[in-house]
């Protein structure tokens, strides 16, 4: 279906496979764009921005210097955007797929092998001044942004926290004479660091400061703040800002750092949804709930869960059309070299992360319909719904990056020496990905903050409280004992509720016995944090696997019954996989018994064994173009080895035979004369 170029042979494993497939891959893709039409729409505007030749660099991206690569970037996310402006827009495809829309950030892929300089100003500038602004604000800086006249990010970690926000250091202080507010970046931990396209590409941002006024600090809220001139890019007096300097990825995102010298700027400039100073300098709340101003971070975390499952499809393509088309060893003595993928460790490596790519794409369209749920109440004025959606975005954001990253390693593991190039694109892509597990919130303080709900949740159980929806199986599971063990698809997902129970219910007996030999409920809880931290992790896997199973019932329906099969064998294999990862648990908090363990292990085997044929179409219905894919080993051709020797001689080493080195250095040590 993505053979868009349709000129070339396609290697002969390859085609046998595609022949030998037993479901329409069409079928899929719809299933996965949100059906037929969404897919027809993608593919049109797929075809029709895809075909300009900035996409082809001569140099590949990592052999410029970070200069280079810098420059080309932005020279990319302008025509990008310009693209974007004129033309898409008009075309008129994008509204067909509402806001849970990913098709802008897809062919982005195309266009960048890294990340956008200008990546925060769509995905934090803009959507901060949607949530954090009043509607004057939004009018002012709304029209502005869009049409990038005003470009910004987010820059709210400092040298010295990310995590922590309520000790950030950077000070807004109102001046009621002026009706300005003076920020202030008082320590070298102080000076904001991180913010992406804050280096070199921004003229504005958004500044989260400790808000004072009229003698009294008011906490952590975000102000907008212009730190360039719009004519010459100068920054501004009063500011001092650069680069970070190289990371292990997002090279080309010259994330900045930032510092105030008494920087004056309007008091208009706070932004005033959640809360106002009055011209005298008076503060007044409008946040009832206390933590609206975080807003921006919980949206990220929702986008994150699709950002990833969209990341691990690319991993899980390339290696799986790769290992179709590898030959290596030999099973039985004398016998041709066998496809990589006949290898049933090779398909435990990989089968995963097809499986998983479904499970964090259909959980997180579920997440998304569960947020804009929010967003509504919270337009009414209702937030009764934000803390168990703080608990449960914050975890989903933490498994699915963590799973993510973790599988996209295992894929280019799964590529042998060739999955360690470049050109491959999987060190990219998994450097891309391991970032998310940090950002936006960190893995353990974010699974923290999950444990903090589900100990509530648990102690409102015992009071015979009603519970919320994703923690209501804790009344099922509130009494001791173990979960009965049933081996069906429903009674694995049960079973991992069950889990889940019994060990927020290990940490509660462990922090109230802490708290029985005296100890304050903070350093009990500090001494429970890894037992809570495993709690959530197995409460957010049991709603994955209830949310993915149901979900995917629920879409196939109405599929033809082969689709139906394979889809069913995907989820299947997922819950088995995750039976058989956490084992210990089940033995611990279930009835399992030893012969359970037993043909779990087989069946999840004879599911290998059922998947297999269908494993290249199965990731072709990802239908990624090769584009978006930029990879050697997984375009949808097969043509590695011609690609591989194709890429290896754009090297700038490759331009000459000899290079001045060896003259300057080699010789001489040669020839003793060093
Ligand atoms: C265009 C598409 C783009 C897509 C691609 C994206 C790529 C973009 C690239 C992105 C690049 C990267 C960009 C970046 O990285 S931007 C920087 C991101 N930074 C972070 O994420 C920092 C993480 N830290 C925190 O979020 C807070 O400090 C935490 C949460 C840890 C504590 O906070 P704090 O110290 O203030 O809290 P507390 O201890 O006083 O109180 C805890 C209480 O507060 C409740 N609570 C806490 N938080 C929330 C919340 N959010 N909604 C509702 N409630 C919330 C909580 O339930 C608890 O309630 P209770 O138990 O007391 O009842
Ligand atoms: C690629 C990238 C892009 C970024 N872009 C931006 C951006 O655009 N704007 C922006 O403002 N920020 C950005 N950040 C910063 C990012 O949000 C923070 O790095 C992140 O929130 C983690 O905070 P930290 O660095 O302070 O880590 P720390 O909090 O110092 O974490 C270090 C370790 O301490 C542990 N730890 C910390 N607190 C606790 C706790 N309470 N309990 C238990 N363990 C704890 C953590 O688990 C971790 O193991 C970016 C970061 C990266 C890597």
């Amino acid at each position: 279906m993505s053979d868009n170029k349709g000129v070339r042979r396609v290697n002969e494993d390859l085609a046998r496979e595609r022949a030998n497939c037993s479901f329409d891959v069409r079928e899929i893709t719809f299933l996965l764009d949100g059906g037929e039409n969404n897919t027809i729409t993608r593919k049109k505007i797929e075809d029709f921005t895809l075909t300009d030749e900035l996409l082809s660099d001569k140099v590949p991206d990592e052999c410029l210097s970070p200069k280079e690569k810098y420059e080309n970037a932005v020279r990319k996310s302008c025509l990008f955007g310009k693209l974007v402006k004129d033309k898409l827009l008009e075309f008129g495809g994008l509204e067909t797929f509402g806001p849970n829309s990913f098709v802008l950030r897809r062919i982005a892929d195309a266009f960048f092998k890294e990340i956008s300089p200008l990546l925060l100003h769509l995905g934090m500038f803009v959507p901060t001044i949607l949530g954090q602004c009043t509607a004057e604000q939004q009018s002012e800086w709304l029209p502005r942004a869009l049409s990038m006249q005003v470009i910004g990010t987010y820059a709210q970690t400092e040298l010295g926290h990310g995590t922590f926000i309520r000790g950030l250091e950077t000070t807004a202080t109102y001046d009621p004479e002026t009706e300005e507010f003076v920020l202030h970046s008082p320590t070298l931990s102080s000076f904001k660091w991180w913010a992406g396209g804050l280096g070199k590409t921004v003229n504005h941002c958004i500044v989260v400061a400790q808000l004072h006024t009229k003698g009294q600090c008011h906490g952590t809220h975000p102000f907008i703040v212009q730190i360039r001139d719009l004519e010459t890019h100068q920054p501004l007096p009063g500011i001092k800002v650069g680069e970070i300097g190289p990371k292990l990825g997002f090279n080309t995102a010259d994330n900045g750092f930032l510092g105030f010298d008494k920087y004056r700027i309007p008091r208009m400039n706070m932004m005033m949804k959640n809360a106002q100073i009055l011209k005298d300098g008076t503060y007044v709340k409008l946040d009832r709930h206390g933590k609206m101003t975080y807003g921006t971070m919980v949206f990220i975390r929702v986008m994150v869960v699709n950002e990833v499952a969209f990341n691990l499809a690319k991993a899980a393509t390339i290696a799986v059309r790769y290992s179709a088309v590898r030959r290596q060893s030999e099973k039985k003595p004398g016998e041709p070299e066998p496809q990589i993928l006949d290898y049933v460790t090779q398909q435990h490596k990989l089968f995963i992360c097809i499986a998983t790519a479904h499970a964090l794409q259909l959980t997180s369209d579920w997440l998304w319909r569960t947020f804009s749920g929010v967003v509504t109440d919270i337009k009414h004025g209702k937030t009764d719904s934000l803390p168990e959606f703080h608990a449960l975005s914050s975890c989903l954001k933490a498994i699915s990056t963590s799973d993510a990253a973790l599988l996209i390693e295992q894929c280019r593991h799964s590529c042998g020496g060739h999955g360690y190039m470049m050109s491959s694109n999987l060190p990219l892509i998994y450097s891309f990905v391991t970032a998310t597990r940090t950002y936006e919130g960190d893995y353990t303080v974010l699974l923290l903050q999950t444990a903090r709900f589900l100990i509530k949740a648990w102690e409102q159980a015992e009071a015979g409280k009603p519970l919320t929806p994703t923690v209501s199986y804790l009344t099922k599971y509130f009494k001791d004992g173990r979960v009965p063990w049933d081996s069906t698809s429903e009674g694995i997902v049960n079973a991992a509720y069950g889990v889940a129970a019994g060990k927020i219910s290990a940490c509660v007996k462990s922090i109230r016995n802490r708290v029985k030999t005296g100890l304050s409920y903070e350093d009990a809880w500090d001494l429970t944090t890894v037992q809570l931290v495993a709690a959530a992790e197995a409460h957010c896997r049991a709603v994955i696997c209830d949310v993915y199973r149901s979900e995917a019932v629920r879409l196939t329906e109405k599929s033809s019954p082969n689709v139906r099969a394979v889809m069913r064998q995907l989820t299947t294999l997922y819950l088995h996989y995750w039976a058989l990862e956490r084992i210990g648990d089940l033995l611990r908090y279930s009835a399992v018994s030893e012969e359970d363990v037993v043909a779990l292990q087989q069946k999840y085997e004879e599911l290998l064994a059922l998947i297999r044929p269908d494993a290249v179409g199965l990731v072709d219905a990802f239908d990624i173009r090769d584009e978006i894919l930029n990879s050697t080993l997984g375009a949808y051709d097969g043509r590695v080895y011609e690609r591989l020797m194709e890429e290896a001689l754009k090297s700038p080493l490759n331009a000459e035979p000899v290079n001045r080195s060896f003259h300057m250095y080699l010789k001489p040590l040669m020839q003793g004369k060093l």
